[in-house]
């Protein structure tokens, strides 16, 4: 009989989300009169505006007729790579630098496959689970040592470091995924920030997996949106990235990584040739629809829809952190993220989660899930229809005594 997988009997039952699925839903049959609103999992829920909405419905009418129809694109359409890099990196990378994608969490397991098994990580400690349980799964962890996985360097980022990790920790020759504005902190790395990060990356021979999904919800103009803005960064860094949350396309699917000519392994050999040989052998390139509601999101009108989005969902963001702040809880994050991040001292995380889910119908996402340093910490998303959110914090007000 074929034997298991080892690296999947490593990995601890029930990705993060799903166990939180399945606690709504035993909730929901034990009070089938509850009225449950979700500010867990980050899925957006409102309409694709417009006039990106108009490039996915002619881009699938396209594809009924001879002229328009096309097939696999690998890479991704030129055009669109040309025009994420103009509109992203104001034009600094070549096309083929730019790999389109179903999305960025598609793009974060596949990368684990250029490092593979036996490769030093590093993550944010809190960070979004597919870094630590991607690595566990293609072997570059072990166990579960009931704090966390082995072979894990987690680098703490706590209201005491101000949510940026003391780098003095990062282990040499690794990877480290990096993810500002981050989920679930909400906390964005500066300018400096990001400057000390290359440089210990460069110093280290570290490899920064820079995930920003999140950085079209950047308000603050000095904050950094890309690793790239930062010089040097093209030698140490890979940026990931998605129209999930800026256009609303976490069903749609489409997903970017910049991956420069300029990062080569140890031994001189190109990152870049590598993502293309595994993306041309795994995967067969992201949907022609998908692709063509992308270009509409990134001319004038649909960078103005995406930034609209935005704004929505950090209106609601600001609604949320008022009302945890009302309860004297301490939080951070919702002005520049879509995520706040508010801290129970002394409690656990899934208890907190079933305390507000009992008293207030509403569904969180336990700080834990998140990792260790998540203890203690509830997120709520600001994912929701306004009414939702509004009815959501007036709800809150149960947690008070
Ligand atoms: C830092 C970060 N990177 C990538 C993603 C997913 O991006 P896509 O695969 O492009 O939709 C996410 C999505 N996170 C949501 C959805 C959950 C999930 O993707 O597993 C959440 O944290 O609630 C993310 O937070």
């Amino acid at each position: 009989m074929i034997k298991r997988n080892k690296c999947i009997a490593n990995i601890k039952a029930g990705y993060l989300f799903p166990e939180i699925a399945k606690r709504r839903r035993e909730f929901a049959a034990a009070h089938p009169e509850a009225k449950i609103i979700s500010l867990g999992v980050g899925n957006t829920t409102e309409p694709i505006l417009p006039h990106i909405d108009k490039g996915l419905t002619e881009g699938a009418k396209r594809l009924g007729t001879v002229e328009g129809y096309l097939g696999y694109t690998d890479e991704g359409f030129l055009e669109l790579r040309e025009r994420i890099s103009k509109v992203f990196y104001q034009g600094k990378f070549a096309p083929d630098e730019v790999f389109i994608s179903d999305g960025a969490k598609c793009d974060i397991g596949r990368l684990q496959l250029l490092f593979g098994a036996g490769t030093k990580v590093a993550v944010q400690d809190p960070s979004y689970p597919v870094y630590v349980d991607g690595s566990v799964l293609i072997g570059a962890a072990n166990g579960w040592t009931g704090t966390g996985y082995e072979g894990i360097a987690y680098l703490p980022c706590t209201a005491e470091n101000n949510y940026f990790p003391d780098l003095s920790k990062l282990p040499s020759d690794s990877i480290f995924y990096f993810c500002s504005p981050n989920n679930p902190t909400g906390a964005v790395a500066n300018r400096v920030q990001l400057t000390e990060l290359v440089k210990a990356a460069k110093e280290k021979g570290t490899v920064i997996i820079f995930d920003a999904a999140y950085a079209e919800y950047v308000r603050d103009p000095n904050l950094p949106k890309s690793i790239f803005e930062i010089e040097g960064a093209r030698e140490c860094a890979i940026e990931v990235n998605s129209f999930s949350k800026p256009a609303g396309f976490t069903g749609v699917r489409l997903g970017w990584t910049i991956v420069p000519k300029e990062l080569k392994y140890a031994g001189g050999e190109s990152v870049n040739a590598d993502w293309a040989r595994i993306c041309g052998t795994i995967f067969n390139g992201a949907s022609n629809i998908a692709q063509w509601g992308a270009l509409a999101a990134l001319d004038d009108e649909g960078v103005k829809e995406m930034k609209e989005l935005c704004d929505f969902y950090l209106g609601s963001a600001k609604l949320i952190r008022e009302a945890v702040q009302s309860l004297g809880i301490a939080c951070v994050g919702g002005d520049n993220s879509p995520y706040i991040w508010a801290r129970f001292p002394g409690r656990d995380s899934w208890e907190v989660f079933a305390e507000i889910l009992e008293k207030c119908q509403v569904v969180t996402t336990p700080g834990s899930g998140f990792g260790p340093a998540g203890q203690s910490f509830i997120r709520f998303s600001a994912f929701g229809h306004r009414a939702d959110i509004e009815e959501a914090c007036r709800r809150l007000a149960r947690l008070k005594g």
